[in-house]
């Protein structure tokens, strides 16, 4: 046995210090092909609203504690997106590829973001 202040994760051979804060890594979820077809492979499609998506999807957390703004938070990135592919085109050059840094709790790049801008002129 253990001593009183650590604690066993069930179903594991797993034993922690109480209170150990732990942090689920949004990464580690989406690379891992039990939740995903081909996880490599970007595919926005997944998300398109015909289609299941798996609860191992979980970028505002969840339970009783999940975020509050989860609909603000993607209002709020559906227009910013939307403001800025309206004037802009916007890509990625080949050497200037991000890759994903797989130690981040968050979904981050490991080698920064660089993009080009061209502003998109209208004809009136
Ligand atoms: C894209 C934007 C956002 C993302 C990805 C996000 C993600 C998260 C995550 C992962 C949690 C923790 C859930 C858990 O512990 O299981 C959380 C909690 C929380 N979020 Fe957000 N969030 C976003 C925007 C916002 C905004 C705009 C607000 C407020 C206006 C907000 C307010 C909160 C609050 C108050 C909690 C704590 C809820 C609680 O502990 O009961 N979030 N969020």
């Amino acid at each position: 046995m253990w001593p009183e202040t650590f604690a066993h994760i069930p179903n594991t051979d797993i034993i922690i210090e109480k209170g150990t804060p732990i942090y689920i890594s949004l990464y580690g979820l989406g690379v891992d092909s039990r939740f995903w077809d081909e996880p490599e492979i970007y595919n926005p499609d997944r998300f398109a609203e015909s289609n299941h998506i798996t609860d191992a999807y979980i970028p505002f957390g969840i339970g009783p504690r999940m975020c509050i703004a989860m609909k603000v938070g993607q209002l709020h990135a559906k227009i910013v997106l939307a403001l800025l592919l309206r004037d802009y085109e916007i890509w990625q050059t080949k050497d200037n590829e991000s890759f994903l840094n797989p130690r981040s709790t968050f979904t981050a790049a490991r080698n920064g973001i660089y993009l080009q801008f061209r502003k998109i002129v209208q004809m009136t």
